[in-house]
């Protein structure tokens, strides 16, 4: 399913919680929505689902409009044809592993093969054998579980998650991230994922949307968040960056070198602050002149507080708005440590 937002906007008490914005949700592709506490992600999520309406704006689905203000038409969630999992996995306490995956199915009046249906779902989750069992009977992997099954034996054409693993520790987080993403992309399914964590975002989407304060700041591939961010804020909040000038120009800690490498290099005098050992390599923090802290890798171990010269190669800096010229960094001005 393909979903088009325009123009939708959101406040509460008349506190803007999501700014005008336009976002498009490509058929079968895992999106996104990555940004600090506060950003306006749930808010979006929700009004996709129909649990909160927008103030003004459309959204469509496949091109038919499920919510417009100037229209007054709102489709109601369940007619939506979606499929929801939460970070309190929402499950019922009450009712066994099969009744919760059934629950779905009977709303949607799916009723014939019910059995078989429920059966198929927990089978793709791996939980045959614990139908009979009731939500606090379950380790929180094996709730969440029951949740995405629940979610998807309704055969939705959209799967929404609410920051679905931050309950569960950093193991179990890192197996679940793995075994959604292969369900959701073996199904087929469009997906709108909300995190705060920047590798659950960078491992699972083809696409990403960097949020703050109630507005998109970028949309694109983790690839191309990760090595043109659009905005200095996409850029600090993904990875590690290195700032030329402040708010400006950056480069990427793997695009700083220790020995000149072209003639067009750009040199830049620092003292080693600290070296840790990450495996096959050290990655150094080192205090620049004027520059603030920057991170670099090197193959062999530094001393701290030795004097150092780092090379940055003009291709490999990364320009946002406002930037000028690399030979800025000549310019007493922006020496500001950042
Ligand atoms: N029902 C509500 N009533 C009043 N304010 C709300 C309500 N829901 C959200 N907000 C406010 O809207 C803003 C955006 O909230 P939202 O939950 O969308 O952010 P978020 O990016 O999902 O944050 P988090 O990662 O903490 O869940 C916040 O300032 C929040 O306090």
């Amino acid at each position: 399913m393909k979903l088009e937002m325009t123009g939708i906007q959101k406040s509460f008490n008349q506190t803007p919680a999501l700014l005008p914005t336009d976002l498009t949700l490509e058929h079968g592709k895992f999106t996104t929505l990555l940004g600090p506490s506060g950003c306006g992600k749930t808010t979006l999520l929700r009004m996709l689902a129909g649990l909160e309406q927008p103030d003004a704006g459309e959204i469509r689905a496949d091109g038919q409009c499920i919510y417009s203000a100037a229209k007054r038409i709102d489709i109601p969630t369940h007619k939506r044809n979606l499929g929801m999992v939460f970070q309190d996995f929402a499950l019922w306490p009450h009712m066994t592993v099969y009744e919760n995956v059934a629950f779905g199915l009977k709303a949607g009046k799916q009723k014939s093969d019910l059995r078989q249906k429920v059966n198929e779902a927990l089978g793709m989750v791996r939980l045959q054998g614990m139908e009979d069992r009731y939500p606090h009977q379950l380790s929180g992997g094996q709730q969440q579980r029951v949740a995405f099954a629940r979610a998807v034996a309704v055969r939705p054409g959209v799967i929404l998650f609410d920051e679905p693993l931050s309950a569960l520790d950093a193991v179990l987080r890192e197996e679940m991230r793995i075994e959604m993403m292969s369900l959701v992309r073996d199904m087929g399914l469009t997906a709108l994922y909300v995190t705060h964590d920047q590798i659950e975002a960078m491992s699972m989407s083809d696409e990403i949307v960097v949020m703050q304060k109630g507005r998109i700041l970028q949309k694109g591939s983790p690839e191309t968040i990760y090595s043109a961010p659009s905005d200095p804020y996409v850029a600090s909040f993904i990875g590690k960056s290195n700032w030329l000038t402040p708010n400006q120009s950056m480069v990427r800690p793997e695009h700083v070198t220790w020995n000149k490498t072209g003639h067009d290099d750009l040199c830049y005098p620092g003292t080693v602050l600290s070296v840790s050992y990450v495996g096959e390599r050290y990655e150094v923090r080192v205090q620049m002149e004027g520059l603030g802290v920057w991170t670099a890798y090197m193959n062999q171990r530094m001393c701290v507080g030795e004097r150092v010269q780092l090379y940055v190669a003009p291709e490999r800096i990364c320009r946002m708005d406002g930037y000028d010229h690399p030979s800025m960094k000549q310019n007493e001005a922006i020496a500001v440590a950042y």
